[in-house]
């Protein structure tokens, strides 16, 4: 169907303008929302930026190439001079000088709402790695947003429970997609136009207006970079955007997560290229877990342990972490702490109380070391992390914290890491990697599992890691048996197995566990690294 030419007339178009094309229907809803002004400014973007995007993710690929020919990632000599030279990014909007606790969630109605009302500062709401990127979800996800922005957004349940926004909501920071993923039911002259763009172009255009008359503005946290020629590109297409809703360039505002391996080493070059508009940057843990397990997927000595043992106490997540902070400070930009995977635990006080206990020690590591703020999985949470960050903090913020002291080579950035595999750890992996992919096939991207936050970055290190330990001698448990494709085999069976008595028959046979588990099987057994888990999980959607 061309949404285009059915429902608006396309004689206001150029003959050479690009033809955007929808290939599914747009709810009632977000009829509004996909004017031809704006489905005009997806195509120009689509058709200037395609080109760019396929660039870069093929520079993605020899990348990795030559990590899996022995290379490490390191500084880059020939940006050497940006790295020593004295310069600051833009001043910081005023709503956004006090970030000290950030909630985070997919888009759904409910969690905007409650995320809203929450009493954190900032309120992420993520088209990524928390939501699962059907169409209804990007869509519904946008209707939404559009609604809190004009603070009408409200729903009463079927038990007639009713949620509306209260006074002094948080601040709204939107995350889009990565460069990886396509929304590929928007064509631009028949290519599937970038996901990031897609939900960058419709949140802005849509909002980036009425949030400046009430005095806060369109801030979006960008993923997943791995270079800062990415950073370069969004750069470009925020620029484009800002020029087509006629608004003072640098007003839209970006955090970006440090998330990858290669990152770190190009913060400096990151913050620069976006030196007009970027107010921070966030140390997101998981995904760089699974960026070191990809970048070294060929290197033996870098197979990690049990990824309950990867914590941000082990050498090269602290020497990340610090080195974040102090390149943050330097240049005036905020440095933002992660997310602990814990969240409260219902029914069981002293469980709940250790879960507590380890997000208040990963916080108070956080807030000691100088970050300005961290995120927050779950509402019960705020208040924990917020007292740790008010105590360390003498003000709003710690730009004022220099962190001087730190000295990270590259050798620590990439250091491996000691501690032992288990068959408590291989199992647990691929129990959570088939429950979760069921859930996000399900179109849930976000659940709770063995009282975890599991989200499309943890169940990536969860496969990653199943992948690993197969094909690397290291790869063996710490009772002496190898880790080979028979055993994973068997042990995947009978966690299926297990699942299902836990579930029951009917939620099983209802539910996409055996697909999920068809899918974690065909990324395992590929002696080719699948480099996202969502890129086939996403040929399924829809
Ligand atoms: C690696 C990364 O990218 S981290 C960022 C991505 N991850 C996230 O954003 C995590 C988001 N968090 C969540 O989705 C949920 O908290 C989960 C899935 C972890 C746990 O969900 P549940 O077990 O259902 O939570 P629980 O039942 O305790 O929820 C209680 C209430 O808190 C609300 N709530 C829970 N988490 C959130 C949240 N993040 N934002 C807003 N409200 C929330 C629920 O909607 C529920 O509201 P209600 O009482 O009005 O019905
Ligand atoms: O996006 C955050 C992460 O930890 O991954
Ligand atoms: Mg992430």
């Amino acid at each position: 169907m061309n949404q285009s030419s059915q429902q608006h007339p396309s004689d206001s178009l150029r003959a050479d303008a690009p033809e955007v094309e929808l290939v599914a229907s747009l709810p009632e809803a977000a009829r509004p929302l996909f004017s031809q002004a704006m489905l005009n400014l997806l195509g120009e973007l689509g058709r200037r930026y395609r080109p760019r995007v396929d660039a870069l993710l093929e520079q993605r690929e020899q990348r990795q190439q030559r990590f899996n020919a022995g290379e490490s990632p390191d500084f880059d000599p020939s940006t050497a001079s940006l790295r020593e030279d004295d310069w600051t990014v833009a001043p910081i909007p005023a709503d956004l000088r006090d970030r000290r606790v950030e909630i985070t969630g997919p888009v759904d109605r409910k969690m905007i709402i409650n995320a809203l009302n929450s009493g954190a500062r900032v309120f992420m709401a993520d088209f990524e790695d928390s939501s699962t990127p059907t169409w209804g979800n990007m869509v519904d996800g946008q209707v939404n947003l559009f609604d809190a922005v004009r603070r009408t957004i409200s729903l009463t349940q079927a038990d007639g429970k009713h949620y509306e926004l209260k006074q002094d909501p948080a601040v709204l920071i939107v995350r889009p997609r990565g460069w990886h993923l396509d929304e590929k039911h928007v064509l631009v002259d028949g290519r599937p136009i970038a996901g990031g763009i897609f939900d960058a172009a419709v949140y802005l255009f849509n909002n980036a207006q009425a949030l400046l008359q009430q005095g806060s503005g369109p801030y979006l946290y960008l993923p997943k970079l791995e270079h800062w020629r990415e950073a370069e590109l969004w750069e470009s297409v925020l620029t484009d955007i800002e020029k087509a809703l006629q608004i003072e360039p640098g007003t839209i505002k970006v955090t970006v997560l440090i998330e990858t391996l290669p990152a770190v080493f190009q913060m400096d070059e990151i913050l620069h290229a976006l030196k007009s508009r970027i107010v921070g940057l966030n140390c997101g843990r998981w995904d760089y877990i699974f960026s070191y397990i990809k970048c070294f997927q060929k290197h033996s000595d870098k197979v990690l342990p049990d990824r309950a043992q990867v914590t941000m106490k082990v050498p090269f997540l602290s020497a990340y972490s610090q080195l974040l902070i102090k390149t943050c400070h330097r240049r005036g930009a905020f440095a933002m702490g992660g997310m602990a995977a814990q969240i409260p635990i219902k029914g069981d006080e002293a469980a709940n109380e250790a879960a507590l206990q380890k997000v208040r020690e990963d916080k108070e590591r956080e807030a000691g070391n100088g970050h300005d703020g961290t995120w927050v999985a779950h509402p019960g949470l705020i208040p924990v992390a917020m007292e740790i960050f008010d105590r360390h903090l003498d003000g709003p913020n710690q730009l004022a914290v220099k962190r001087e002291d730190v000295q990270v080579s590259a050798d620590e950035l990439v250091a491996p890491c000691t501690g032992s595999i288990t068959e408590a750890g291989l199992r647990g992996n691929l129990n959570v990697a088939i429950r979760y992919m069921a859930s996000w096939l399900d179109g849930q991207g976000c659940v709770p599992i063995n009282h975890l936050m599991e989200d499309a970055a943890t169940a990536e290190i969860a496969r990653a890691q199943v992948w690993q330990w197969i094909r690397h001698p290291a790869g063996r448990l710490d009772d002496g048996r190898d880790i080979d494709l028979p055993l994973v085999r068997g042990w995947q069976a009978e966690e299926l197995e297990r699942i299902r008595e836990d579930v029951g028959d009917q939620v099983f046979s209802a539910g996409q566990f055996q697909a999920a588990a068809d899918l974690i099987t065909e990324v395992t057994e590929n002696d080719e690294f699948i480099p996202f888990l969502t890129l086939p999980g996403y040929d399924r959607l829809d």
